[in-house]
């Protein structure tokens, strides 16, 4: 441990990235665990949070004050839910720290909140926080410039474990947009998310996207560009979650010497 090490608070300590986040905080050099926050009437408040992700002891209780933990750390890694992470954005913006939102499903109304904070604190938000599905981002974005809407079908396809609350998938909607921004349309205009029933020939020039739920799949997406007689398909698939807590990591050691602002994995990793 060193002095200049940056100090991190993981919310949602018990989640499944919460206990991702803090065995990456833990292995990686200059960050450090400050604190670890759980909701007030969570089991597991008062356990270590070492413990609690398989670490052992590393004397970091979980509590649930997160502006106490706040306002002596230098960053938050948020991987909750959309009510909570528009709280923490709030104190992140009080304590004037660096705030990584992994958190999906958020609305509109949400997503206004969260970047109303960044006026104060340095945020940076992604439906995906790994460097493979952010390249699979410009990837396809390239693919949907070159590959125009009078020949060619672009489809996302989504697949992750049974517990997941919300669809389609941040990263689906980064990919959906990323398509969007090739082809120079407004993705909210162009995106069928359900098809049942008799739908009648697809509308051309549109985004559709597909959701698979079942098992433990950490998540497989693929965008398909369908042309007469040829399909390409560009896809990920991650293994292991600890990809999107070490571009966290990554994300807060970054925006720890940015500006007060809104920013997105793109300008963390320079792809955009
Ligand atoms: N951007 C990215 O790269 C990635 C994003 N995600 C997203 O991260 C989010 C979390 O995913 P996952 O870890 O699988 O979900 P989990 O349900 O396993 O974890 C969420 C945790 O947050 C806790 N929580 C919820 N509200 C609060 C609150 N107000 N205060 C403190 N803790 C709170 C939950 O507690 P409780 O159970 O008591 O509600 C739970 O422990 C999802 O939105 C998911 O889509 C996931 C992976 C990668
Ligand atoms: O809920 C998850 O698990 C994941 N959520 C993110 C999403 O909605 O895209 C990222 C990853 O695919 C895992």
């Amino acid at each position: 441990m060193s002095e200049t090490d940056m100090k991190l608070v993981v919310v949602g300590a018990a989640g499944r990235m919460g206990q991702t986040l803090i065995r990456i905080v833990h292995q990686t050099a200059g960050v450090r665990l400050h604190a670890a926050i759980e909701r007030s009437n969570s089991p597991f408040l008062g356990r270590d949070a070492g413990e609690l992700a398989g670490l052992g002891p590393i004397g970091v209780p979980v509590t649930d004050k997160p502006l106490e933990a706040f306002v002596e750390a230098e960053g938050v890694l948020d991987f909750t839910a959309p009510a909570a992470s528009v709280e923490f954005a709030g104190l992140a913006a009080q304590a004037r720290i660096v705030h990584i939102v992994g958190t999906t499903g958020c609305s509109a109304d949400d997503e206004a909140k969260i970047r109303a904070a960044a006026r104060h604190a340095r945020v940076v938000k992604s439906g995906n926080m790994s460097l493979g599905v952010n390249l699979l981002g410009v990837l396809t974005e390239k693919a949907a410039r070159a590959l125009g809407p009078a020949d060619w079908d672009i489809e996302v396809v989504e697949m992750h474990h049974k517990h997941k609350v919300d669809a389609p998938s941040g990263t689906a909607l980064l990919i959906g947009e990323a398509a969007a921004k090739g082809r120079g349309i407004d993705l909210a205009d162009h995106s069928v998310r359900v098809r049942d029933g008799h739908t009648g020939p697809r509308p051309q020039g549109t985004i559709g996207f597909a959701t698979l739920r079942g098992g433990s799949v950490i998540g497989e997406h693929s965008v398909i560009l369908a042309g007469e007689g040829e399909l390409v398909t560009l896809s990920h698939s991650a293994t292991d979650r600890s990809i999107f807590a070490r571009g966290a990591v990554t994300a807060a050691l970054w925006a720890r010497s940015q500006k007060p602002g809104f920013y997105s994995m793109l300008d963390v990793l320079g792809l955009n």
